[in-house]
């Protein structure tokens, strides 16, 4: 799949009169990566988003986009080669929906055919019905439904890059999680190199493959969450990390701590006595025999169960309850996984545990545990 990366050399903006926005900044975002940039307010996370596409030019250093200076490139082609999406969203409210998700493709004059083609998929993409919101004016969607508009209009010419400048912020937290897991689904299809500011730290631990925390306009630390957790260079990292995660009382020390049932459905039962369940809101369900042990999983919860056949069941990467959040950790990361079912040492089902969970767990004995 063709992607590209992003790299700053010693990036430094000074606005006017004022100290510098951005100091020395170097730093490499490879290709398909997902890097969350956080820091306090006025730290310098939308300056460097903004001098990637040019809206603001560096007053020292070099920005590389696919390996070329982005001064290289003229300013407006090159917006409209990288998606970028904002927390107002930018939709413009006088155009409905299918309108503002073709503005680039309409200026690249693609044939009208091609352009509805492509807002029809895009919206099937975030389970939005084109015949339901094509038409509708921003005014007439949910917030949700407005943020999702803006990231499919940031995705509509399919641009290896993509900019996002705290697009969840002004959402209710059910709605922002929701969000947040419908992009983790959408990067780990598309696979673009995507640089996503954000405030929340649990938002950041959650989607980044990297997250960078810059202070003062300067890069503190960047490195994986796990790394992050593991060993903060400073305290004030430690303290940024901290503050923003609920911190359990206690230290956790087996994932039997963590587990989430939710409420357990049966889908189908099928004669063999095998069954089909669902458990809580997960969007995917697993196949346990008579015994309650473990079989497979699927990542979708498949429309037409008297198909269920035809689903692939994947020998289901699994975690146990008496392994250690860390491990958990480690696998849901190597897996690509919002969440792994668990299961005892009889390999029965007992539950689920989220990426989410296991991060705050881990962040309550920040550098207390080994990976
Ligand atoms: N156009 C501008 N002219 C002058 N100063 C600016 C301009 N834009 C930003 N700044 C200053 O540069 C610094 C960094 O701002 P920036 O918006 O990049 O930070 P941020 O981390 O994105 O902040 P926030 O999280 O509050 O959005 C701040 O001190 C800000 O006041």
């Amino acid at each position: 799949m063709f992607t590209v990366g992003v790299k700053f050399e010693n990036v430094t903006k000074m606005y006017q009169n004022g100290r510098p926005a951005v100091q020395g900044l170097s730093l490499e975002v490879q290709s398909g990566e997902l890097l969350v940039l956080i820091g306090p307010s006025g730290c310098g996370k939308t300056t460097t988003l903004r001098m990637i596409n040019r809206l603001e030019e560096p007053t020292s250093g070099t920005i590389y986009v696919d390996g070329h200076d982005v001064r290289s490139y003229n300013p407006i082609q090159l917006r409209r080669g990288i998606g970028y999406t904002i927390q107002q969203t930018g939709l413009l409210p006088h155009m409905t929906v299918e309108q503002n998700i073709e503005l680039v493709p309409r200026l690249l004059r693609w044939d009208k055919k091609r352009r509805q083609e492509r807002v029809r998929e895009l919206l099937e993409l975030v389970g939005m019905d084109y015949r339901a919101f094509a038409h509708r004016y921003p005014r007439q969607l949910s917030g949700g439904q407005q943020q999702r508009v803006g990231v499919l209009r940031a995705l509509a010419t399919d641009p290896p890059v993509i900019l996002m400048d705290e697009p969840f912020g002004a959402l209710d937290p059910i709605s922002r999680e929701v969000l947040q897991t419908e992009l983790k689904r959408l990067q780990a299809k598309l696979h673009k190199t995507i640089i996503f500011v954000t405030h929340d730290i649990d938002e950041a631990m959650r989607l980044g493959d990297r997250v960078a925390i810059l202070r003062d306009g300067q890069l503190l630390q960047v490195g994986t969450p796990t790394e992050l957790l593991h060993a903060p260079q400073d305290e004030f990292v430690a303290k940024f990390l901290g503050r923003f995660l609920s911190l359990p009382q206690s230290p956790v020390d087996e994932v039997r701590q963590l587990i989430q049932t939710g409420e357990s459905r049966i889908l189908k039962e099928l004669p063999s006595g095998e069954r089909v369940v669902q458990m809580g809101s997960f969007p995917w369900c697993f196949l346990i025999d008579d015994q309650g042990v473990l079989k497979g999983a699927t990542c979708q919860v498949p429309e037409d169960l008297e198909q269920w056949k035809s689903i692939i069941w994947q020998e289901a990467a699994s975690i146990k309850e008496t392994d250690t959040p860390d491990i958990a950790l480690k696998r849901l990361i190597e897996g690509e996984a919002e969440a792994l079912p668990v299961v005892d040492e009889e390999r029965h089902l007992v539950g689920i545990i989220s990426h989410r969970s296991a991060i705050k767990a881990l962040s309550s004995g920040v550098g207390r545990v080994s990976v």
